[in-house]
Parts: C-alpha cells; sequence; structure tokens
C-alpha cells in the first residue's frame, strides 16, 4: 500500500464486475463502493498525475442520445452505498426493480452510479472518464483476432459457430456498436498523456465508439459471422451454422420451440438411449438465459456524441496517432469480423487449424442428417396426411400419375428421336 501510495503516478480503474444479473449488492460493491474507496486513495497519492476512470458507453443506455456528461441518477449513490449497509438480502432483491428503474440490469445502472461517485469525490484529482461501447476482439494489437473471454458477442459467435443458436430476438438494421479491444486501450493510454500534460479544468468523458465514425449493423455482422464459420468451421459443430435476427415475439417463440428446444430434446433422447448422461437440453437453457440478458443490446441503436475523442485525436503527434490509433474510420468491419470469429476458434475454443478439414468433413455429414431426417418428417407426415384425407390422396394421385405422363412422354420422344 505505501509503495503504490507514494510510487503511483497515473491511475486506470478498469476493475468491476461486468455481470449483467449480479445482485445489486454486489455490483453496487464492485462498481460503487470500490470506486469510492480508490478515489480517496488516490487522494492520497502525492505523484498522482491523473486518474482515468474505465465506465462503459451504456451507463445511461435508458437514454437515446448520449453526450458527455455524466448524468444524475434518480438516487444519489451515497444513499444506495449507506442502504446496502443494513438491508437484507431478501429486500435488497425486491427493491432492485424499482431502483434501477429503465437500467436494463444491475450492471449498466451500478456503472452509471459510479460515474456520479467520480463527480462527486474527484476532490482535486485530474480526473477523465473513459465509456467503451461493445469490446471485442483486437484489431491490430498484438495480432488481429486476439480474444479471452466469451463476454459481450464472443459467446454467442461459439454458439452461432457450433450451431446451438439458430435465431435471436434483433434488429439487423440496429447498429452494432463494436469497438476493438485495441482501440479502447490505445484511446485511454492517450486520454492519461492529454489528462496529465494538459490538466483540463473539468472532467473529461470520451466516447471510445464506432458507430459516430464507422458504422456497422447487427445484420451484416451476422452475415459475416456465418459466412467465416462456413469457410473455417468450429470443430465437432452440433449442427450446420445457421442463423438469423428475428423482431418478431410470435417467430422467436417458434424459432426456440423448433430450432433450440426440440434438437436439443431429440439429442438428449438419443444419448439417453446410448446410455450416455442427457446435457443438450441443459445447455440450451443456460445459452437462451444469456440470450435474453443480452437481446437489449442488439434490438435498439444509440448515438454518442464524440466530440472529446475526436479532440484528443487531433492533438496527437503523426507519430502517436500512429502508435496510439483509434480511429476507427480506418476499420474494415469484413475483415475485423473474419478475424475475430477466428481468433475465438484459436484463443477460446483452442482448435488448431489443422482441424479445418476434419470439420468441413463433419458439416457434409450434418448436411446429409438434416436432409435425410426432413425427408422421413415429410413421408411420415404426408403418410399420416393419406391415411386420414381423402382429398390428400387425390392430389397424391394426382402427383403420381402426373409423374408417370411425363416419364412415358420423355421415353416416347426420345425412341421418335432415336
Ligand atoms: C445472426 C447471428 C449473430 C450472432 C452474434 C450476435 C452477437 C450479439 C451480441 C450482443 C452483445 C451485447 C453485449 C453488450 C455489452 C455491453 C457492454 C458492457 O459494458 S458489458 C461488458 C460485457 N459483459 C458481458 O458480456 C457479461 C455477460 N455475461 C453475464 O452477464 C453472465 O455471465 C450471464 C448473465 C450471461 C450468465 O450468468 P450466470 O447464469 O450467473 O452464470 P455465469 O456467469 O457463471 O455463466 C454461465 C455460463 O455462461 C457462459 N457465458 C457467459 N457469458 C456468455 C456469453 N456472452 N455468451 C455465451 N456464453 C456466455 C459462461 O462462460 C458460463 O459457461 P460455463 O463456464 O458454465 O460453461
Ligand atoms: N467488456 C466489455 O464489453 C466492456 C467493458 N467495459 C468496462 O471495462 C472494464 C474491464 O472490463 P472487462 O475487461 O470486460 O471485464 P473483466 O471481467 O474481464 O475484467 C474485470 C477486471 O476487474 C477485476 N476485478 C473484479 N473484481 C475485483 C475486485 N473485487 N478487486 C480487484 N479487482 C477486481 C478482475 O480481476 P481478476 O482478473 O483478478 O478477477 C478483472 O481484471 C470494466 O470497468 C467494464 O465495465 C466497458 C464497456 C464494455
Amino acid at each position: 500500500m505505501q509503495e503504490l501510495l507514494s510510487c503511483t503516478n497515473v491511475v486506470f480503474h478498469c476493475a468491476a464486475t461486468v455481470r449483467f444479473n449480479d445482485s445489486l449488492r454486489h455490483a453496487v460493491q464492485l462498481n460503487v463502493t470500490a470506486t469510492q474507496k480508490l478515489l480517496l486513495m488516490a487522494s492520497q497519492m502525492p505523484k498522482l498525475e491523473a486518474f482515468i476512470h474505465i465506465s462503459t458507453a451504456f451507463s445511461n443506455c435508458n437514454l437515446q442520445h448520449i453526450d458527455e456528461v455524466i448524468y444524475p441518477c434518480p438516487v444519489e449513490p451515497k444513499k444506495i452505498i449507506d442502504s446496502m449497509e443494513w438491508l437484507d438480502d431478501a429486500i435488497v432483491e425486491e427493491i432492485t426493480p424499482k431502483l434501477i428503474r429503465d437500467w436494463p440490469n444491475t450492471y449498466t445502472y451500478t456503472k452509471a452510479l459510479g460515474e456520479m461517485v467520480v463527480h462527486q469525490e474527484s476532490g482535486n484529482l485530474n480526473i477523465a472518464i473513459v465509456r467503451p461501447s461493445i469490446v471485442g476482439a483486437t484489431w491490430q494489437e498484438p495480432f488481429p483476432g486476439w480474444v479471452d473471454n466469451v463476454n459481450g458477442p464472443s459467446g454467442l459467435i461459439i454458439a452461432t459457430g457450433k450451431g446451438f443458436l439458430r435465431a435471436l430476438r434483433g434488429a439487423p438494421m440496429a447498429v452494432a456498436d463494436l469497438i476493438p479491444v485495441d482501440t479502447v486501450v490505445n484511446l485511454t493510454l492517450a486520454v492519461g498523456w492529454y489528462t496529465a500534460v494538459h490538466r483540463p479544468k473539468s472532467t473529461l468523458i470520451y466516447h471510445c465508439t464506432s458507430s459516430n465514425f464507422n458504422p456497422c449493423h447487427w445484420g451484416k455482422m451476422g452475415f459475416q459471422i456465418l459466412a467465416t464459420c462456413e469457410k473455417i468451421p468450429f470443430e465437432r459443430a452440433f449442427r450446420r451454422p445457421y442463423a438469423d435476427f428475428t423482431t418478431n415475439t410470435i417467430t422467436t417463440q417458434y424459432q426456440n420451440a423448433v430450432s433450440h428446444w426440440a434438437p436439443a430434446i431429440i439429442y438428449d433422447l438419443y444419448l439417453r438411449l446410448t446410455g450416455r448422461k442427457p446435457r443438450m437440453t441443459k445447455l440450451m437453457n443456460r445459452l437462451l438465459r444469456t440470450v435474453s440478458v443480452l437481446e437489449y443490446f442488439v434490438n435498439r441503436s444509440w448515438e454518442w456524441s464524440t466530440n472529446n475523442t475526436e479532440m484528443l485525436m487531433s492533438e496527437l503527434s503523426p507519430e502517436d496517432q500512429r502508435v496510439f490509433n483509434f480511429d476507427v474510420r480506418q476499420l474494415n468491419w469484413l475483415e475485423y469480423i473474419e478475424n475475430y470469429v477466428l481468433g475465438v476458434k484459436k484463443y477460446l475454443l483452442k482448435e488448431d487449424m489443422a482441424g479445418v478439414p476434419e470439420a468441413k468433413q463433419h458439416l457434409r455429414r450434418l448436411r446429409n442428417i438434416h436432409y435425410l431426417f426432413n425427408t422421413a418428417l415429410f413421408l411420415i407426415a404426408w403418410r399420416l396426411l393419406i391415411a386420414r384425407s381423402q382429398m390428400a390422396r387425390n392430389v397424391w394421385l394426382f402427383i403420381v400419375s402426373l409423374c408417370y405422363k411425363c416419364i412415358s412422354y420423355f421415353r416416347a420422344s426420345s425412341s421418335l428421336k432415336a
């Protein structure tokens, strides 16, 4: 502690809980109280030049247009911190929806409270706030596509590539505000420099987002994920990768029943029959729960103003602009997403590229099983229909006689030509 207090020049405060469904008590402890404690600690650092707090672009996701300002929270953070000390867990759980109001989860709500704490308790500290949007794999450094956890889109890329996720309630034309992690790091370092050297009079907020500079839509992203998974498939896929966005609740429910639950139940039945432990329905349950907490972010678009980020870009020397590049106007989304999917395969699934031919062969087998299954299903349905309906029998006889006539006609015309 003594060493930290006496030697620290710049604090980059990244630590947080990023789980959307954390209990309010835990999220307040990590994202609000800890911020307050770190500010107190920072105020005792004589050599401190700058304190950079990492928030999220979604801390005010209850608004549609978000400026580079700190918005007040309905209840003072101090009151929330105090109440967490004496309220028991059951009451905290009960009042959580009332407290978080139109925030979608405890994470975004407590990140907003964390910003308020920074604003109120910064004292004489030289502070800035960075708000990244959805952090994705690296764009360039140390190499394209590096990723180390399943947060945000990464987990859903796995679920799509492995064929578990077939449909997602989301708007394909909504903006997918992804930002590569190396861009966030570069911008954060540049903010550290600017805050320490230029000492702005007020706390500056920097939106580390892509939509203002180079927008990409969920539809385009989904398309490129599927295209890459087709070209370089993941190993041992459950089904062929195919997924689509739907905006309709009934279609979503239909897709959940037919494309998610039915195959999982059939597969578990097969596992049981072959004496193995069923696991697919459990996995599907977890996946659909994850999807339900992420859906909020795929159904809406936000606008973030980026004046401070643009100002910072113009303040950097040409050499620093190159070394600490955070200009996402140069980012090619299709190339980035392809590298992202390959990074997921390599660094999260730990799959070797040598296994690609076998993975392709597996997809071909899955395609054949799919055709076989559909044909069998069609024949069974048709057989049942014929047994029960005179009209179906008539249609069937009509089709058979039509086929017979066509074959006879072609046979006759070919023998005439001969
Ligand atoms: C057309 C096709 C298109 C496809 C692609 C489309 C992509 C759309 C993506 C939209 C992303 C939107 C993200 C918005 C981020 C906002 C930015 C931030 O500031 S926020 C910063 C970002 N923060 C986040 O992203 C937090 C997201 N995560 C959470 O909030 C929670 O983990 C939870 C609620 C999902 C589950 O909680 P709980 O039930 O308590 O259980 P646990 O926590 O213990 O986990 C259970 C299992 O789930 C696993 N798993 C975890 N995450 C994902 C995932 N994304 N995915 C898949 N799986 C995931 C986890 O590995 C574990 O597996 P296992 O070890 O048991 O095998
Ligand atoms: N991922 C995203 O899409 C986005 C993230 N952010 C923000 O970026 C920051 C980093 O997030 P991300 O890297 O994604 O999340 P991670 O969960 O990967 O990292 C969180 C970090 O916080 C540390 N931490 C958690 N609890 C404690 C604790 N009690 N004491 C000390 N350290 C702790 C963890 O340490 P350890 O590894 O030891 O557990 C970990 O290094 C967060 O502030 C988050 O809000 C903002 C926008 C988007």
